[in-house]
This record gives structure tokens, C-alpha cells and sequence, in this order.
């Protein structure tokens, strides 16, 4: 793995200079011309797949090394260098060569549109140079980086499924050899097959097959560990996950992609890659043994000799096959798409009746959830429906096509066996190399119902990271809104205009100023645009013109009116989105006191839904104790204490200007005994075309103490 982890520019160096070598030993027995040339040509590909998809890179790198090997160890072995036994084992030379030819291949499939969708998931995780992740500790040693270590692993696993078809090989020969000692009534070579050839064969094919599990799962694994963290990372970034909506991409059940669409993307990003892999070198070997099988290959009841005859066959019968399996399996990818799409819907349905359940049990709305359930439940098993009786058309076409496939080739060759052409042990060699051709020929075909549901969940996975990507931009500098930062220490908005994701304006104002300190009051009509002011105070509503500047440096916490409670403890709710370490238990207890709940005071360590628990207005006083706790310089509170009576409404007050004397309160209600607890108030007026305006009123009465 050397050359692989030094870079990519010493490994086309090392690879020229083998060919130059090669080239410049007249008279001393080499390997042919043809696998020196290909040496340049391998060179030359791994200059120029400097630029492609980090991931595509490493299958170039594996086959730049593996022709390294092939040709160095060949090499070796013209000059006599390399001992007998191992010189038989080494792979014949147009293996090297086979290596340029699919690093070509590789190369040229890179720039296609469906390859470069998935390249474009896959490649951020190798690429990456994040510090091996913590959490597991399979192959934490096999690179510096997380990039690094899933390109080893990718590597790895190919040399793993090379391995495996190199027994494939060995297991023809071992038919061949076997069956002829049968028709020779040989015992004794019999027996030297099985115990010499056949039992060490299948020992290790046990143990690849092992090793492949384990190197493959460890893959998954970190590569599945890292793209989660980083998707939901981007996902509540900067309000991301709030402004998917207002996208005009289908990011719907963000949940799904990350859960469940991840993990199966990985599966068959790895498996389909990797396995096609080893399927090609595999083709190309069974294709040259089929080759030589046939080269003098006599129609059966002819004369005519047809070089070669049943890899022409072999190739005609699996590229009809794929044709036809794709004609009848296209529909395949739409039916999948959709039903990924029915059963998320369905499934947040019922997470929502779960969490809404104490509404819908008072409005007796169980009848009506579950009308909309057995809609959604339709909508799965109507399109599954269509799944299965697609999936019965292609497995009508698949079976009878294996059948044929096991048969065919026997039906070919027995003439030339009843004609004492070929040997047993040829014909069943044969028959074993054109199943083999048929079966690497037809993995395209085998895996057409997983390239469906494949293709459905790149699509899935792509639109995810575009809505994100204009979710961000929605959020950048420049769009709509402009937010900076004001020097006097005020809030400010200047030729501010909020609109609506259509683009109807609902507020604008020319000049707004909230001043630093004491208590302001915002009032106006339900729908006039207060919550929206405060989400564009915050930062995370995107539509509109103008800028909003708030003072640099200065903390702020928005209450809104159904404060958002957490799952878990009773502390992790208080605190929230501090984390509990961050503040005393005493400290933790002092809030809630303060906040009227002295009831919740002991029960800090209690794990239970405190959304459904609390009352509306234990809510809505557990949110004041986070505010208590935190000491925001600003604190907004959009009708945040409207579940309270007015009495304990008026004492919450006094409490938090008392408890929070350096903090800028920002209210927005409609009740007038609120007057009494603020300094002043800014009036959202009806402007014309449904638009409102906040304009300053009359100073309020000073606070009553
Ligand atoms: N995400 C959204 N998509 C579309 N329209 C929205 C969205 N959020 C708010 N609106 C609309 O914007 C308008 C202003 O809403 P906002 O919540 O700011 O009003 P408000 O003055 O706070 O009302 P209330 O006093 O009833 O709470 C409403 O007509 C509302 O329907």
C-alpha cells in the first residue's frame, strides 16, 4: 500500500519507470512488449485522473498498483528471479494489461451524469481530512485522516474481491482437472485434487470470505458514521432545516435521508462498485479461458469453424438478457422512488398523532386521523402492488433466463464431447467458464431490482443536498434581507421590507429603532407581521429587502408562545440549549422557583415527554427559567406568557427585571395589562395593500415596581 498512500504522481512515476526498465533490457527475457507499453499508458491514466471524483481516484489507484505488481512480479519472474512455485501462480500477462484497460474505463465513466450523482455524495467522506472518528475503533489505525482511512479500506476491499477471483479460477481448473481424472478412472490423481488442489481452495475461500465481511462492514461503518454526522451537522446548521421549505427542491421527511437513506446508499455505493469491480476482472478472465476453450470451436453437425465461438455467444445471450431486463424492469426506479416517498409520509403521520395525541384525544379527532392514515396507508399498498406485479414480470424473465443459462452451454459443447473432441473434464470446464462469463455479464441484469431502488435513493439523497445547498444560500449575505452589526447597541432596521415566500409584503419600515435597554412592547393585529419581525431579528426569516443590524457581541434568546421542550430530563429541558454541565443544580433549582414551579424544583433528574407533562403555562414558565438561566442581553418573548393569568403574568414580569436587570426585554402581546410592565411601545399600523408598518407610540407608564 505504499505507493497508494504516497500520492498519486509516485505511483505514475513507479509505474513509467517499471515500463522503462522493461523496454531497456534487450536480449534478457521480459515479459511481451505489449504489458511494457501499457505501463506509459497506465502512467499517463493516472496523470489524468488527478481531477476526478476522489472516490473513482482510488479504484485508478488500485489498478495503477495492481499493475505495478502484475508486471514488476512478471518481470521477476522472466529473469528467473522469483522461485518456481510462485512463478506458476502469478496471473497470466494480459492481467497487467487488463488493469490499464478498466483504469481507462474507470477514467471514462467518471464524467458520466448518473456516475458523477453518486460520486458527488460519495466523494466529501474520501476526501475528507476530518481526525479518525473517535466512537470506532475498527481500522482506526489504517490512516491519519477519516478520508484516508476509507480509501485504504476501499483498496483493501478490492484487492479482497480480486483475491476472491483469483479462486474462482483456481476452482474452474480444479473442475477440469478433477472431471478428467474421473473419465480416466484415475483414483489417485482424484484424490490429489481433493486433498491437494480442492481443500486448500476452499479454505481459503472461507477465509476471504470472512475477511471481506469484516473489512466491507468496517467500510460501512465509519463511512455510514461520518456522512450522518456531516448531513445533520449541515441539516440544523444556521437555520438550514428551517428554510428547506421555503426551497423550492423535494426535500420532503429530512429525517428518512438521513436515517434511512444514507445507509443504504453506502451498502450499495460500496457493494455494487466493489463487486462490479472484481465482476469485470473476472469476465475477462473467464473470457480469455473461454476464448482458448473455442478457438478451433466447429459448429456442431458443420464443418465450419467459428474462432472463438462461444464467447460470441456467450456475449450475444447476456447483452440480449440486459436489454431485455431493462425494458421490462424500467419501471422499477419510479415504482421504488415512490414507495420510499408513501411510506415516510405514512410514518410521519403516525409519529404526529403520537405527538399531538392529548389534542386529538379532546377533539375526538380519531376518527378523522385515522381516515387520513388509511389514505396513506393506500397509497403504500397501491404502489407496492404495482411493485409486485412488476417485479413478478422480471422474475418471469430472469428465472427462465438463469435456467437456459445453466444448460446452454452443455447443449453447445456436447456434440463435440459425443464426438470425442473434448474431454469430460474440458466439457465441464466449459460449461463452468461460459456461467461464469454469463454471470459477470449479467450482474447488470441479477441487480436490477437493487439498481432501481439504488438510482431512487441517490436521486433522494442529491435533491436532499441541493435543498440545503439553496437553504444555505437563502441564508447568505446578499439575499433578501441584509443582517450587520449596529454600533449604538440598539436593534435597528433600515428600508426594511418583510415579505412572504410568494413574495407579498406584510411589513415594511423605513426606519425601526428597538433601544438598548428597558422594555418595549410590541402590539397589532394577529397577522401583522410581530412574529415575523422577531424571526428577521433573529436571523432565520429569508424573504424580503433592507437590512436589520443587531448590536455585535450581545447575546439573545427568542421565547416563543409553545416554547420547544426537549426529550429527556427535566434539566436538560431547563437548560436548553445549554447543556446541563453548564450550570448548578442549585442554580437550575433557584429558576424554576423563580419562574413559579417550585413544584419541578427536585424532579431535575426525571426522564419523561415534559411537552406533554406540563400544562400550557408550566411551559411557558419552564421557558422563563431558561431565560433566567441564561441571561440573554435581549430577550424576546412572543406572547410567552399568554397561557398566564394575568396576575401571575404581571409578577413574572417583575421578577425578570428584577432578576435580569441588564437585559433589553422585547414583548410582543395583546393583553393591556402588559403596558404596565414595559417603558414603551412600537405599534404595528395598517400601511396600505395589506401591509403594516411599526411605528413608536406614547412612552408607557414606568414600570410598576
Ligand atoms: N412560513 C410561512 N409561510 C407562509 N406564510 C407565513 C409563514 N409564516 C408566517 N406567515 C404569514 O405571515 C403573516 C404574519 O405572520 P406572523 O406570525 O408574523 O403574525 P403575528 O402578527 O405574529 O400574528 P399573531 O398575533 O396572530 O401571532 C401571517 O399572515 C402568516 O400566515
Amino acid at each position: 500500500m505504499a505507493a497508494f498512500k504516497s500520492g498519486l504522481g509516485l505511483q505514475a512515476a513507479l509505474t513509467a519507470l517499471v515500463a522503462l526498465l522493461l523496454l531497456a533490457m534487450p536480449g534478457l527475457p521480459s515479459p511481451p512488449l505489449y504489458v511494457s507499453l501499457a505501463g506509459f499508458a497506465m502512467a499517463g491514466l493516472l496523470y489524468a485522473s488527478r481531477n476526478i471524483s476522489a472516490y473513482l481516484k482510488i479504484f485508478v489507484s488500485v489498478y495503477g498498483l495492481g499493475y505495478l505488481l502484475l508486471a514488476g512480479s512478471k518481470t521477476l519472474a522472466a529473469l528467473g528471479a522469483l522461485p518456481g512455485v510462485i512463478a506458476a501462480l502469478l496471473p497470466p500477462d494480459f492481467a497487467a494489461t487488463g488493469a490499464v484497460v478498466f483504469a481507462g474505463i474507470v477514467l471514462a465513466i467518471s464524467h458520466w451524469k448518473p456516475i458523477r450523482d453518486i460520486t458527488l455524495i460519495a466523494d466529501p467522506y474520501f476526501a475528507n481530512q476530518d481526525a479518525p472518528a473517535r466512537e470506532i475503533g475498527l481500522f482506526r489505525w489504517f490512516g491519519r485522516t477519516e478520508g484516508e482511512i476509507g480509501r485504504n479500506l476501499v483498496g483493501l476491499s478490492i484487492f479482497v474481491n480480486f483475491a476472491d477471483v483469483a479462486l474462482t479460477l483456481g476452482f474452474n481448473f480444479f473442475y477440469r482437472d478433477m472431471y478428467n481424472s474421473l473419465q480416466a478412472l484415475d483414483a489417485p490423481a482424484f484424490w490429489y485434487q481433493i486433498v491437494w488442489i480442492f481443500v486448500p481452495l476452499a479454505a481459503l475461500n472461507i477465509v476471504i470470505g470472512m475477511f471481506d465481511l469484516y473489512v466491507d462492514s468496517a467500510l460501512q461503518l465509519r463511512w455510514r458514521t461520518w456522512l450522518t454526522h456531516s448531513l445533520y451537522e449541515r441539516w440544523l446548521g444556521q437555520g438550514t432545516h428551517y428554510r428547506i421549505p421555503f426551497t423550492d427542491e423535494e426535500a420532503d421527511n429530512p429525517d428518512q435521508r438521513i436515517q434511512s437513506d444514507v445507509n443504504n446508499f453506502i451498502l450499495q455505493t460500496a457493494g455494487l462498485s466493489i463487486r462490479l469491480l472484481s465482476q469485470a476482472a473476472q469476465l475477462v478472465s473467464f473470457i480469455v479461458i473461454l476464448w482458448t476453450l473455442s478457438r478451433d470451436f466447429v459448429l456442431p453437425f458443420t464443418d465450419t469453424v467459428v474462432p472463438g465461438f462461444l464467447v460470441w455467444l456467450v456475449i450475444a445471450y447476456a447483452v440480449v438478457g440486459t436489454w431485455l431486463t431493462h425494458i421490462i424492469g424500467k419501471p422499477l426506479i419510479g415504482l421504488d422512488f415512490r414507495q420510499e416517498q408513501v411510506e415516510a409520509d405514512f410514518r410521519f403521520a403516525l409519529a404526529r398523532n403520537r405527538i399531538y395525541s392529548e389534542q386529538i384525544a379532546l377533539l375526538r379527532g380519531e376518527r378523522a386521523e385515522a381516515t387520513r392514515l388509511t389514505t396513506l396507508f393506500h397509497a403504500i399498498i397501491d404502489n407496492y402492488i404495482g411493485i409486485i406485479y412488476r417485479r413478478i414480470k422480471l422474475i418471469a424473465f430472469t428465472f427462465s433466463y438463469r435456467q437456459a443459462s445453466t444448460i446452454f452451454p452443455l447443449v453447445i459443447a456436447a456434440p463435440s464431447f459425443f464426438a470425442k473432441k473434448i474431454t469430460l473434464g474440458t466439457l465441464q470446464q466449459t460449461s463452468n467458464a461460459f456461467s461464469n462469463v454469463q454471470n459477470s455479464l449479467s450482474f447488470f441484469i441479477n441487480a436490477y431490482t437493487t439498481l432501481a431502488a439504488y438510482k431512487a435513493n441517490t436521486i433522494r439523497l442529491s435533491a436532499f443536498k441541493r435543498a440545503m445547498t439553496k437553504a444555505e444560500a437563502l441564508a447568505g449575505a446578499g439575499y433578501g434581507l441584509a443582517q450587520g452589526h449596529e454600533r449604538s447597541g440598539d436593534v435597528t432596521g433600515r428600508d426594511l421590507t418583510l415579505a412572504l415566500p410568494d413574495g407579498r409584503e406584510i411589513v415594511r419600515a423605513a426606519s425601526l429603532t428597538l433601544p438598548k435597554g428597558g422594555a418595549t412592547l410590541l402590539t397589532g393585529p394577529s397577522g401583522s407581521g410581530k412574529s415575523t419581525l422577531f424571526r428577521a431579528i433573529a436571523g432565520i426569516w429569508p424573504f424580503g429587502k433592507g437590512r436589520v443590524d443587531v448590536p455585535e457581541g450581545q447575546s439573545a434568546l427568542v421565547l416563543p408562545q409553545r416554547p420547544y421542550i426537549p426529550l429527556g430530563t427535566l434539566r436538560g429541558a431547563v437548560v436548553y440549549p445549554a447543556t446541563s454541565e453548564q450550570f448548578s443544580d442549585a442554580a437550575i433549582r433557584d429558576a424554576l422557583i423563580a419562574a413559579q414551579l417550585p413544584a419541578l424544583a427536585d424532579r431535575l433528574d426525571e426522564v419523561d415527554s415534559w411537552d406533554r407533562r406540563l400544562s400550557g403555562g408550566e411551559q411557558q414558565r419552564l421557558a422563563i427559567a431558561r431565560a433566567i438561566l441564561a441571561k440573554p442581553d435581549w430577550l424576546f418573548l412572543d406572547e410567552s406568557t399568554a397561557a398566564l393569568d394575568e396576575a401571575s403574568e404581571a409578577s413574572i414580569y417583575r421578577m425578570l427585571r428584577e432578576k435580569l436587570p441588564g437585559t433589553t426585554i422585547v414583548s410582543i402581546g395583546h393583553r393591556s395589562t402588559l403596558h404596565q410592565h414595559h417603558d414603551r411601545r412600537i405599534e404595528m399600523m395598517p400601511a396600505g395593500e395589506g401591509r403594516f408598518e411599526p411605528r413608536a407610540g406614547a412612552p408607557l407608564a414606568a414600570p410598576a415596581e
